[in-house]
């Protein structure tokens, strides 16, 4: 179907012997703001980085509109931007330089990238700092600039490994509302999160990833409905299907033997 932007077909990723991410299908569509979630270690950045094209899958195929990123890796680049949980930035280069750098790479016409970086810069409180070295930027100053950087070229498919984190409230909620405007206008964005809020308020459909599979996806409601609890948060459906409420349990269990004693 056309409007798919993200097809996972069969994707699968062993690192030697562990099987971390085992055949997962699905599909994104062109303006979706999909969550996906899952406890430490469950192959979120595993499958980010397949469909990003940094990671060779074992087998199965990632596709980005249509494009397989492994067979034609060019192009399908050329249509998405990944932020990583900690992005890799030139140090020496000024926040403006590095978003000029972005724009060559992607052979942004001068005024059309003066314009959007402009945009961005203000989106993101950043346009007094534009012109100091990335070294001397907080970490939630880094994060804003590489947001920044993948938004400069407007991709059509966006990849995020826990975007808000480092981020103030003033910035994670600045994102928040691009975000949402920019799947508005078409855009699918793809991104990973352990704040289960961020989910919960934002994303049009989640699918929540345990020990390499996909174990439930669908709109809140959808997944509410399936676990027969309407009143459930999201909290409430990824611990009870990622076992975290046992370890809640042995928690208690621990202090209850320390107050004993
Ligand atoms: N380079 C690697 N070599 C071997 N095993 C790896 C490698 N990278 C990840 N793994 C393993 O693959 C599994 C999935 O890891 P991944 O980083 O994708 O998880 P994640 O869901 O992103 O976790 P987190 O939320 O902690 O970032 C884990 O068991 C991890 O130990």
């Amino acid at each position: 179907m056309e409007d798919q932007s993200i097809k996972l077909t069969d994707l699968v990723k062993t690192y030697k012997r562990h099987e971390a991410v085992k055949r997962l299908n699905l599909q994104v569509n062109k303006g979706e703001l999909f969550g996906f979630l899952g406890p430490n270690g469950a192959g979120k950045t595993t499958t980010i980085k397949m469909l990003t094209g940094l990671l060779e899958p074992t087998s199965g195929s990632a596709e980005i509109n249509g494009i397989d990123i492994w067979k034609n890796p060019l192009k399908a680049k050329e249509r998405i931007a990944y932020v990583p949980d900690q992005p890799n930035l030139y140090p020496k280069l000024t926040g403006w330089d590095y978003l000029e750098f972005v724009a060559s790479v992607f052979r942004i016409p001068k005024e059309q990238f003066q314009t959007r970086a402009n945009e961005l810069l203000k989106i993101f409180s950043l346009t007094d700092q534009a012109d100091d070295l990335i070294e001397s930027y907080s970490h939630g100053m880094k994060q804003k600039i590489a947001i920044c950087g993948a938004l400069a070229h407007e991709p059509d498919v966006l990849f995020m490994d826990e975007p808000t984190v480092g981020l103030d409230p003033k910035s994670a909620r600045s994102l928040k509302n691009l975000l949402r405007e920019l799947c508005d206008h078409g855009m699918t964005v793809f991104l990973s999160t352990h704040i289960l809020e961020i989910a919960e308020q934002m994303c049009d459909r989640v699918g929540i990833i345990f020990e390499g599979d996909i174990i439930a996806l669908g709109t809140m409601d959808e997944l509410k409905a399936s676990g027969g609890h309407t009143d459930q948060s999201l909290e409430d459906i990824f611990l009870e299907l990622t076992g975290g409420e046992d370890q809640q349990a042995i928690i208690s269990e621990m202090s209850d033997h320390g107050d004993a004693k």
